[in-house]
């Protein structure tokens, strides 16, 4: 019986080549699972497929194969049970910050009066610090605050599971570091599932419980699941003397510079179900760089990944 809160079972993506040239497959056999109220960060090179498989749990986009289910119904389209921050804010420029989040609270819950929605969009808006603009339209805000109304308007909402696609990808280290400790802040208070797309492996860190490693595409796999098991609450000042930290750190950078591209899939596809496979980078054993082989968690004996000369990286 599965008791997974979201489930993705054995997706793939394929463009029709153009004349002569074989079909495109940017990912295939990509499998997970997300328990309810964790904090997942996915990570990969450009191109492998994060946000084919993030529009596709968000009813934009469809897999080519396999299935993505959602407290055991079958995802199909849009639905206000998930939310979506994108980079580039996505607010409707002609209202205020308040009206846009006011407009997402409405629409979801259409049985409170005006006061309320306002009361609701307010407590959201000041906990990302706009309490004072709430009355700008967003070409009156900085890049960092319409990313802020975007976030207060995505979790004033409630959804069951948030979608985060690189929400900070277009902003500057110090309001990111801001913005950061406020979706830590709300995400502290309400627990929503959340799915990230980030490029920051130090953001993906703080910010997750697990990480999922992808190889590269094309032909792209999920291949690991990375436990954060850094206490919360996370400061970012305090976690970097965590002694698991750069062992950590020093795994996914491993992962992303060498790794990603040369783990073959046909490999990654012959231990089939047991991926993605899990990984505590802070136990003995996943400390050692495994740059051509890596340890086989579910039989406990070395598998090699041969590297693949035509995979670009
Ligand atoms: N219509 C299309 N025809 C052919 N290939 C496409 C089409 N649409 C997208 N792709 C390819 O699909 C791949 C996956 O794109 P996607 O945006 O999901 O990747 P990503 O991992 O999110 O990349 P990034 O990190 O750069 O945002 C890319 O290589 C892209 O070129």
């Amino acid at each position: 019986m599965n008791h997974a809160f979201v489930e993705v079972q054995q997706a793939a993506k394929r463009f029709p080549g153009a004349k002569g040239e074989p079909d495109l497959t940017v990912f295939e056999n990509v499998s997970f699972q997300l328990k309810k109220g964790e904090f997942v960060c996915i990570i990969g090179h450009s191109g492998c497929g994060k946000s084919t498989i993030m529009n596709s749990l968000a009813g934009l986009d469809r897999f080519s194969d396999g299935a993505m289910v959602m407290e055991g119904k079958e995802i199909d389209g849009p639905g206000l049970e998930r939310g979506v921050v994108f980079q580039n804010y996505s607010l409707l420029p002609w209202l205020s910050a308040l009206e846009n989040v006011r407009f997402g609270v409405r629409a979801r819950w259409k049985d409170w009066d005006q006061a309320r929605v306002t009361e609701h969009s307010l407590e959201y808006l000041e906990m990302v610090g706009l309490k004072d603009v709430v009355d700008r339209k967003p070409a009156q805000l900085s890049g960092g605050m319409r990313q802020r109304v975007s976030i207060a308007r995505a979790f004033a909402t409630k959804p069951k599971l948030l979608l985060l696609d690189e929400p900070f990808g277009a902003l500057d280290a110090l309001t990111r570091g801001v913005i950061q400790d406020e979706l830590i802040k709300i995400w502290t208070r309400d627990r929503q599932t959340v799915f990230m797309i980030t490029h920051d492996v130090d953001e993906a860190i703080l910010l997750a419980d697990r990480i999922f490693l992808m190889t590269n595409g094309p032909e792209a796999r999920v291949a690991e699941a990375v436990e954060i098991d850094l206490p919360r609450p996370r400061h970012r000042a305090e976690i970097v003397k965590h002694p698991h930290f750069y062992k950590i750190r020093n795994y996914l950078v491993d992962f992303l510079v060498t790794r990603s591209a040369e783990m073959d899939p046909a490999d990654l596809d012959r231990k089939g179900l047991h991926y993605p496979r899990a990984v505590n980078p802070a136990s003995e054993d996943a400390t050692a760089p495994a740059t051509a082989s890596t340890k086989d968690a579910t039989d406990d004996k070395l598998v090699s990944f041969t590297p693949k000369e035509t995979r670009h990286g």
